[in-house]
């Protein structure tokens, strides 16, 4: 185990201890029903009873043994959803598995995507049903980065032809008679001195032109939602412009690095006729990022039409073939680095959900962190759609039950709230959570509620279109 895994166990061990804590608590009497999240007959019951004072965390896709292991074995049972044979689960982590509702357990808190790209996740939907999405920023961005590199220089010089050519030559033992006349075929060119235009500077598109502009290239960017830490690592040359075939018109390299999103305003063939054909006839795109981007029909007249290149991590129906593309299977995280970054990011966001609340990388809700609970404080939380009137509805019930709220947060983002509350039980005699959570989610607009206290993998209430799941 890695001295940042190991280190990260030794916290959630620590956090292991807070919970058998609560065995031991003394206050005053809380009336604490053992949620079970949805699971309304009883041969589920019993089924979700048998984890019980333990979190269920099912994988799709391969996920790197080392990010799993984060988990800490007192506290989290791990195994592939496929395994499971339905058995509930508290949180989903998967990669580019494209999964479906009927995937999504009502007992589900959270999904985390270990990668970047979300468009596996019906993430508006997940939304609507109160459940965070989360993803790792940057976490597998120098991977791919250096997989596009790799497309540059393979776009630059005809390589993979080259070893093809080889490899028939030496079928037909005459390769070292041939092989200095026949390299006339695969002549190329030089990246130094070209232009790299990159699509969307984020986390893999700024490392990409950080070093397309330390092998001499002049670099063109074009992103309208550049953060400002983006910014600040672009090379200094680097010329920014408004759209993106502005971007193209002179470029040699054109390397795509946005997210795909689906539906209007979104990014499904944004690559297409139109900014094609502002395109360098011997233009070489780079398309790391998702094939939806572009319009196959048009990349293939394009290439049919002069020396340009296609230079692909994805499937495609039209230029797979074709004789000036490279489609690679979908490599650009695909190292052990990346796996076990993504990985780790990704457990670490789920178990501060879980046991804190806090939010971070989330694609659909609010960046949010309440500072450290104590020990016998009771933390809520509450989510629900953003629309005015919300929090005093909230904080009303609280009221109603006399409890004493100690600290609380609420974010917003999107069409979504997010509330932590945390209320001090030794002010009375007995708090009835129970009746207090079936309140605060019956309200309308609220979509689910947990209780962080006591064991984990219990307090899960939900409110689906005025029913009330637990
Ligand atoms: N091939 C792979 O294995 C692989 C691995 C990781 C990521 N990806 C893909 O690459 C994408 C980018 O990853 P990242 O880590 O750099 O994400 P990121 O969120 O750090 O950066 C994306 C950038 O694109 C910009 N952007 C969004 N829409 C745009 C548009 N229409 N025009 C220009 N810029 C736009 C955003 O403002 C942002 O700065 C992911 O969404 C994913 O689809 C592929
Ligand atoms: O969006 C991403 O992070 C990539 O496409 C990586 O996908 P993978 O984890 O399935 O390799």
């Amino acid at each position: 185990m890695s001295a940042l895994a190991l280190a990260r166990s030794r916290a959630f061990a620590s956090k292991a201890a807070q919970f058998k804590n609560l065995r031991f608590y003394t206050g005053p009497t809380i009336e604490y029903e053992h949620l079970t999240s949805g699971w309304t007959n009883v041969k589920d019951l019993e089924e979700f009873k048998r984890q019980d004072g333990k979190y269920s965390l099912q994988t799709f896709n391969k996920i790197s043994p080392q990010g799993l292991a984060t988990y800490p074995k007192e506290l989290f049972d791990v195994e592939a959803y496929d395994d499971a044979k339905g058995r509930p689960a508290h949180a989903l982590m998967l990669r580019s598995h494209k999964i479906q509702e009927e995937e999504v357990a009502t007992s589900v808190r959270c999904i985390a995507r270990c990668g970047a790209g979300t468009n596996n996740i019906p993430v508006a939907r997940m939304t609507e049903l109160g459940i965070p999405v989360f993803n790792t920023p940057g976490a597998n961005a120098n991977a791919v980065k250096e997989l596009v590199l790799c497309g540059l220089f393979l776009g630059s010089r005809r390589v993979i032809d080259g070893i093809n050519h080889m490899k028939d030559l030496g079928e037909q033992g005459v390769a070292r008679e041939r092989v200095e006349k026949d390299k006339a075929m695969f002549g190329g060119r030089e990246i130094k001195g070209k232009t790299l235009a990159v699509i969307g500077l984020g986390h893999i598109g700024s490392a990409t032109a950080r070093d397309g502009a330390s092998l001499g290239m002049k670099t063109v960017g074009y992103d309208p939602g550049l953060s400002v830490s983006s910014a600040l690592s672009l090379p200094k040359t680097m010329t920014l412009v408004d759209s993106i075939s502005s971007a193209v018109a002179n470029a040699d390299y054109i390397s795509l690095n946005i997210p795909y999103i689906k539906g209007e305003g979104g990014t499904h063939g944004i690559i297409g006729e139109a900014v094609i054909r502002h395109f360098k006839p011997d233009a070489v795109i780079l398309n790391f990022a998702r094939g939806e981007l572009v319009d196959s029909e048009a990349m293939k007249e394009f290439l049919d039409a002069g020396d340009g290149r296609y230079i692909s991590d994805f499937p495609d129906d039209l230029c797979w073939d074709h004789k000036n593309a490279v489609i690679m299977p979908h490599l650009g995280a695909s190292t052990e680095e990346a796996e076990d970054q993504a990985a780790c990011m990704a457990a670490e966001t789920i178990q501060r959900y879980l046991e804190d609340g806090t939010i971070r990388h989330s694609v659909n809700f609010p960046d949010t962190d309440l500072a450290v609970r104590q020990k016998d404080f009771v933390r809520v939380t509450v989510v629900n759609k953003n629309i005015p009137g919300m929090l005093s509805k909230i904080t009303e019930v609280f009221a109603k039950h006399s409890v004493n709220i100690v600290q609380q947060v609420n974010h917003s983002k999107g069409d979504v709230a997010y509330n932590v509350i945390d209320l001090d039980p030794a002010g009375g005699d007995s708090i009835d959570l129970k009746d207090l959570q079936k309140e605060v989610t019956m309200l309308e607009g609220v979509l689910s509620s947990r209780i962080l206290f006591s064991n984990p993998g219990v307090g899960y209430a939900r409110n689906i279109d005025g029913e009330y799941h637990v």
